[in-house]
């Protein structure tokens, strides 16, 4: 069941006991930065950077898993002392290295999924509105601030056809389409790595979005199989949310506020 502060408090308990066995996870869009019409242009406080760094030197981890690379992850966050899981997981940035782990079979599909991306034809794209973000073997189509929303999800339709006609893997966000190599990448990929690097017992996960069900999910499933004592999944609210974020949700933040003074109390101990 979904509960609002201050009814939370309770449920991060079991963290504020023992942090030296838990992890504070969360992803970046949404829930850290809000939500702008072009992804340059996203912003993390100055105060939620602060408390990151703070947490971090109380909790056995502190992460950030992001459908950005790990790298932009880190320079939007701007806090060296935690970790990034970047690109649903495919990358991994660990506190103070200088660069991500890559998995390789993700790292081959660049070529190809760009290659794709050029063959669309870029005056439609244009015309609809619809601006390409790069990020490596990764591309996203975004249609926020599209005046035509209308025309703009027509052309969306139509590259998420072409894209699995490619044999590209495809999966929609918070007004994106991004297409994926076909390979096995999420968050839920992420938080695994994680559990098994880190070690710890207990977590807690912070998203606002469908790729956070993911995330949600494998909580469940490594507490359901003994590898976590105690896992706490947190819905920051927003009117994109899909319906299965709060469904599997512990815990309901109103939006990047409610989730700051969710990470202030974790902060105080
Ligand atoms: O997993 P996340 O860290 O939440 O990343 C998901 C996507 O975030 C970014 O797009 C979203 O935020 C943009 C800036 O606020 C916004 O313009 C866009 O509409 C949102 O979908 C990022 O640009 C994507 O690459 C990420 O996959």
């Amino acid at each position: 069941m979904a509960l609002a502060p201050p009814e939370a408090q309770a449920a991060l308990e079991p963290l504020l006991a023992e942090p030296g066995r838990s992890a504070v996870l969360c992803d970046i869009d949404g829930t850290l930065a809000p939500i702008v019409e072009r992804p340059e242009e996203a912003h993390v406080s100055e105060e939620i950077a602060r408390l990151l760094a703070r947490l971090a030197r109380r909790y056995r981890l502190v992460a950030c898993i992001s459908g950005r690379r790990a790298s932009e992850a880190r320079r939007l966050v701007g806090v060296g002392a935690i970790a990034y899981a970047g690109s649903h997981g495919a990358e991994l940035l660990l506190p103070g290295a200088r660069e991500p782990e890559v998995a390789a079979e993700f790292r081959s599909w660049e070529g190809r999924v760009h290659r794709f991306a050029d063959s669309l034809p870029a005056r439609e794209l244009r015309l609809a509105q619809i601006r390409r973000e790069d990020k490596g073997p990764i591309v996203a189509f975004h249609w926020r601030g599209a005046r035509d929303e209308r025309r703009a999800l027509a052309m969306i339709e139509e590259i998420e056809r072409r894209a699995t006609a490619a044999g590209l893997a495809v999966h929609r966000g918070r007004k994106v389409l991004e297409c994926r190599p076909p390979i096995e990448i999420g968050k839920h990929r992420a938080v695994r790595q994680l559990v098994t690097r880190f070690g710890f017992s207990r977590a807690l996960f912070g998203g606002d979005d469908a790729t956070d069900v993911d995330a949600f999910a494998e909580l469940e499933r490594l507490r359901a199989d003994g590898h976590l004592e105690q896992v706490v999944r947190v819905a920051v609210r927003s009117d994109e949310a899909p319906p299965d974020l709060y469904r599997f949700a512990d815990v309901v933040v109103e939006g990047i506020g409610g989730f700051a003074s969710l990470l202030r109390r974790l902060a105080e101990g």
